[in-house]
């Protein structure tokens, strides 16, 4: 095709549109959502993928309207010539092909008047986009142009510069172009218009799917974080494995399988039994646990070793687990090989299970202190052996949730398994490492009851479950038999000789307990204003203690109606008062409360409140 610009026009677009429209939208007012959206992360580039995707989606549309309006009045125009496109694309053949259409045309004023064509397109569209400019991700019918004015009177005034070359006869020479028609300002309309219709479809992708600014809270999942499995994840339940590594374990055949059982009920996805290499009682353990016929799959884990995997595929398991350190700590002072040997070896023990149609996991052991190329590349080397997940473990509890994030995120880029992540809680990251992994594409979490295991153990499950449900109720509730968590608990902690700590997650005595004035107020009118947890899902109750110096009349008062009683507020809170002084002595049980509050009753209804006040006070004294 011609030329459909030449450089004194393009420059002059470039004056027209980069002058007046681009330093008026430094006057953009703010987006109506702005402070409902995250802080932006300072690592993340100005210009992201999508960003850039819809940059290329309007710049292809602007190359295209241009060349588009240069070739519609060759082609379609009623006034134009109407050559085919055949004779419009070879017009350099013209004189030998089809000298018969008037070769001039493409050099005469006919080609001025193409050529302004695709010059208004191009001035008009980039005014179009300069309006669709006034917001990234807010509709025009939300933040209207006239929401900056600078921006209407530099549209204004750079329309008008425009018509001025356009019909100013010199400028028209100076810029070999031609007044157009309205016919023709009509089609410049059209081709140029679409792209509001393009931006706006772009903004609401990302409004919808992309940036998720219409959230409410910026801290929940973000919708475009489509690696994250928060909601799609399965549990290795390693009670009987890692738990039993835990100082006090020692779980007999029948303890083994009660557990396992409970477990099963619970619904966790896996149960992962201690290696049957390690003892004879370990292997016939796991070979009767297998006999069990449990919904969940049953594993057992081992040393990267052949002996260890020989015993383990004879066992009846639906996979095995097999691990090896690959921290220098652990090549040093464990096993003592190095990476080309633990390739090696892991090659051989993966395909030798493989061979036995079972699932397979290989993991690092203290992979957060593994040098990353090293373990990336054994990895990818276990990843195309067909392993159905590679494993992390953060076996000496060092890592915290960012690291976790980063490395789970480079691994999922790696390989194409599902993963497993297995986390110490040695600085009290476990649970916190265990949801990161998951955010970061993480998809099966180990876990134990209470977190028994080597020194302080590993993510505890109820613990898990607690951070699973926050994120998502319906999914963990459809998944697990929450109320059955007590008594799992329950099982475990007397199976290894441990109370159930006090303020164990979700099942700890005060995990459900509201003692201070403010809080018990704001509970009694909804729960939700602090509990994130429902009690009853979990088969727990809520207590809201009054008997203390920190309670509140609205507590007080909500004890009176439960017992029947008739009290007005101002009794009530006289009442109150009297709790606070006996308190302030020693605890007040509830049934010194109720007793208290059944006195003052009676006093009100047979008219001696004065004297039960004085009496009240006089025994407080004494
Ligand atoms: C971080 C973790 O929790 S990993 C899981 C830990 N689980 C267990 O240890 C299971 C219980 N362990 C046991 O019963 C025993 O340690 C056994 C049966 C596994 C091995 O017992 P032993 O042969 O007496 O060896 P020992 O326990 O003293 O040392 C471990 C041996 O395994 C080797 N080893 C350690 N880790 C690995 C591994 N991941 N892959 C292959 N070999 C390993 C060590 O080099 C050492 O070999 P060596 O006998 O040549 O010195
Ligand atoms: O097999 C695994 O992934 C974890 C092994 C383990 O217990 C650990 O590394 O702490």
């Amino acid at each position: 095709m011609p030329e459909a610009l030449i450089p004194v026009q393009l420059l002059w677009v470039n004056l027209v549109t980069d002058g007046l429209p681009a330093t008026a939208l430094g006057f953009n007012p703010p987006d109506h959502d702005i402070m409902r959206r995250p802080p932006r992360n300072s690592r993340e580039p100005i210009v992201g993928k999508w960003l850039f995707f819809r940059y290329m989606i309007v710049g292809i549309y602007v190359g295209a309207a241009t060349v588009f309006a240069y070739a519609w009045w060759f082609l379609f125009y009623t006034e134009g010539p109407q050559i085919s496109f055949y004779q419009l694309s070879n017009f350099h053949r013209c004189s030998s092909l089809f000298p018969e259409i008037g070769c001039e045309m493409f050099t005469n004023i006919m080609a001025n008047r193409a050529t302004t064509m695709s010059l208004s397109v191009l001035v008009t569209i980039e005014m179009l986009n300069a309006t669709n400019s006034l917001s990234e991700n807010e509709s025009l019918l939300t933040l209207p142009i006239w929401s900056n004015i600078y921006l209407v009177l530099s549209i204004i005034l750079s329309m008008a510069l425009h018509f001025a070359i356009l019909y100013i006869p010199f400028f028209t020479h100076l810029f070999a172009i031609v007044p157009l028609n309205l016919a023709e300002w009509k089609a410049v309309l059209w081709i140029s218009l679409p792209v509001i219709f393009i931006d706006e479809a772009m903004k609401f992708i990302s409004r919808t799917f992309i940036d998720d600014i219409s959230r409410p809270n910026p801290y929940l999942p973000r919708f475009s974080d489509l690696l994250s499995r928060v909601s799609n994840f399965s549990i290795i339940e390693s009670t009987l494995r890692e738990g039993e590594q835990f100082a006090n374990a020692f779980f007999d055949t029948a303890k083994k399988i009660e557990i396992a059982r409970a477990l099963d009920d619970f619904g966790v996805e896996y149960i992962e039994l201690t290696s049957p290499a390690a003892s004879e009682q370990s292997r016939q353990d796991c070979i009767e646990i297998c006999k069990l016929g449990l919904k969940a799959k049953i594993l057992t884990h081992i040393r990267c070793h052949m002996d260890d995997a020989k015993i383990a595929v004879e066992t009846g398991v639906d996979g095995v687990d097999i691990v090896i350190g690959t921290s220098s700590y652990l090549r040093e002072f464990s096993h003592g090989k190095d990476m080309d040997y633990i390739a090696n070896a892991a090659t051989k023990v993966i395909n030798f299970v493989k061979s036995k149609g079972i699932e397979v996991r290989f993991s690092s052991e203290d992979s957060f202190r593994s040098d990353l190329v090293d373990l990336l590349a054994l990895y990818r080397t276990v990843d195309k052996l067909g392993v159905d997940r590679v494993g992390i473990a953060d076996t000496v509890g060092c890592a915290n949730p960012r690291q976790v994030y980063e490395l789970v995120r480079t691994l999922r880029g790696v390989v194409s398994c599902d993963i497993e992540c297995h986390f110490h809680n040695d600085t009290g990251c476990a649970i916190a490492n265990a949801y990161s992994a998951l955010e970061a594409g993480a998809t099966h979490i180990d876990t134990s009851v209470l977190g028994i295991g080597e020194r302080n153990g590993i993510t505890p499950l109820g613990g898990f479950i607690a951070r699973m449900y926050t994120a998502n109720r319906d999914y963990n509730k459809s998944k697990y038999k929450l109320h059955m968590l007590r008594d799992l608990e329950n099982l475990v902690a007397d199976s290894v000789s441990v109370q159930v700590p006090f303020n164990n997650y979700i099942t700890g005595y005060c995990a459900f307990t509201h003692k201070a004035g403010i809080h018990a107020k704001a509970i009694l009118n909804n729960p939700s204003t602090y509990e994130i947890l429902k009690p009853e899902d979990f088969g727990m109750t809520r207590y809201v203690s009054i008997g203390h110096r920190l309670t509140g009349w609205n507590a007080v008062k909500n004890r009176v109606e439960q017992l029947g009683l008739c009290l007005n507020d101002e009794q009530v809170k006289k009442v109150t008062a009297k709790i606070k002084e006996l308190a302030d002595i020693r605890p007040q049980s509830m049934e010194d409360v109720d007793n208290l509050l059944r006195e003052y009753h009676y006093a009100v209804e047979s008219g001696n409140v004065m004297k039960f006040e004085n009496g009240l006070t006089a025994t407080n004294g004494s």
